[in-house]
């Protein structure tokens, strides 16, 4: 029952483009399992969307929800189209008639969607929207990553990338090393990747290389984030940054630092360059960065590897935070969801720290183990399983 999706949909979306003509968009949304609660995950906008790809990110959904102990299972959404040739107002058409297309599966009790690539507060704004329409009133706790003044939680927008660098700093302290002036590269500068490269620059991480899809750039003294950021929102990516040596994004995953943050898209880590990454901890901010044989290989290597379903988890716990609140109409400080947040990370490295320990495995494998065990102690318990 586990290793098969309890329920995929794939829609066709008519599109009216603003030039007057007429294209089909295909989407999908998958529900894993919902043994532990709604199903919950993101919704991903890109050309490289299929559903093999919407399927595997359903999986990983339950096992991160089930790790954290959030009360969900696991879904994914995807359209396939690149956001980027496409007008605010063509995205809010597609999003819409996606949004009334998957709405007799979705809702805050049955499966309740996020920001993922390609997607964010906005797109959320007008899923909450559709489906409120069509319910009769305004339905917050259906999507989660909404803005602050629809619902939204104080802490969301960060979250993802506090819980990857609360994890990165407890791996490196765990391997001996002070976090002050170690270095890291980080690989994608979107909603993940850059608040990842904040963080950990504000940790005293020397962060000496980001890229994005048009490639990434390189200081061996560290960048400076705040002024990278800049550049970015003034020109749309990190290339042209101060005149800095630019490096590919293959090449930034070889790079000798200490620690290696692939936060764009699945599979860069890979058979082809597994022997060649130098970093010695990987911290998984993209979800499936590195393949099954990769894996092996940097295991055979001695490189520590802090899985994606762990390392990436802090978005869905603060989305859980964010549905809580909206289920009660009361709204949490920021502080104090920074700290929930860093207590469920915390809790939830030590307890994968100690099983990979006792039972002499991988952290991945340690991780995997708790979640699947408590996923299947839910159906056993449900008498859904002999
Ligand atoms: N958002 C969230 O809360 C969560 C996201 N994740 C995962 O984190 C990863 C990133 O998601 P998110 O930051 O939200 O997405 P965004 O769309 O905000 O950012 C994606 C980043 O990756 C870059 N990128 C895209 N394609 C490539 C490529 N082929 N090579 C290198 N860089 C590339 C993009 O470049 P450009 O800026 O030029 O477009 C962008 O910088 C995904 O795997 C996602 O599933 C996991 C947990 C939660
Ligand atoms: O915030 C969420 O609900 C899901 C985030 C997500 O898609 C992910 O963790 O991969």
């Amino acid at each position: 029952m586990l290793a098969t999706p309890r329920r995929e949909m794939t829609v066709s979306i008519p599109l009216r483009r603003d030039s007057g003509e007429v294209e089909v968009l295909i989407g999908h949304r998958v529900q894993h399992n919902f043994s532990r609660g709604p199903a919950k995950g993101g919704l991903r906008y890109s050309p490289e969307v299929d559903l093999d790809e919407v399927r595997a990110l359903a999986m990983w959904m339950s096992w991160k929800c089930a790790l954290l102990d959030v009360p969900y299972g696991g879904a994914k959404g995807g359209v396939r189209i690149d956001p980027r040739n496409y007008s605010q107002a063509e995205l809010q058409r597609v999003t819409r008639r996606y949004a009334s297309e998957i709405s007799p599966i979705i809702g805050p009790a049955h499966d309740i969607p996020a920001p993922d690539i390609g997607t964010d507060e906005s797109t959320m704004a007008w899923i909450m929207d559709t489906y409120s329409v069509s319910s009769g009133h305004t339905v917050l706790g259906v999507v989660t990553g909404k803005p602050i003044s629809l619902g939204g939680s104080l802490g969301r927008a960060m979250a993802t990338s506090r819980g990857v660098v609360e994890v990165a700093l407890a791996a490196i302290s765990s391997t001996g090393l002070d976090p002050r002036g170690t270095t890291a590269a980080v690989q994608g500068f979107g909603k993940v990747g850059r608040g990842s490269a904040v963080l950990l620059a504000e940790a005293g991480v020397r962060v000496v290389a980001v890229s994005d899809q048009y490639g990434g750039v390189r200081d061996p003294q560290g960048l400076d984030i705040a002024a990278l950021c800049a550049h970015v929102d003034a020109t749309g990516s990190v290339v042209g940054f101060g005149r800095l040596t630019e490096i590919s994004n293959e090449d930034l995953l070889e790079l000798d630092v200490d620690l290696l943050v692939p936060a764009a898209v699945e599979g860069v880590i890979h058979e082809g360059n597994a022997d060649r990454i130098r970093a010695r901890l990987v911290v998984e901010g993209a979800n499936g960065p590195t393949s099954t044989r990769a894996d092996e290989l940097l295991r055979e290597r001695g490189v520590l590897v802090v899985p994606d379903i762990l390392a990436n988890a802090g978005g869905v716990v603060v989305s859980y935070f964010e549905w809580v609140q909206a289920n009660q109409a009361y709204w949490w400080s920021e502080d104090e969801v920074n700290q929930r947040l860093a207590e469920r990370m915390l809790l939830a490295w030590q307890r994968v720290h100690e099983r990979a320990t006792t039972d002499q495995t991988t952290l991945r494998e340690a991780a995997t183990c708790i979640a699947v065990e408590r996923v299947a102690a839910a159906h056993q318990q449900r008498g859904l399983y002999p």
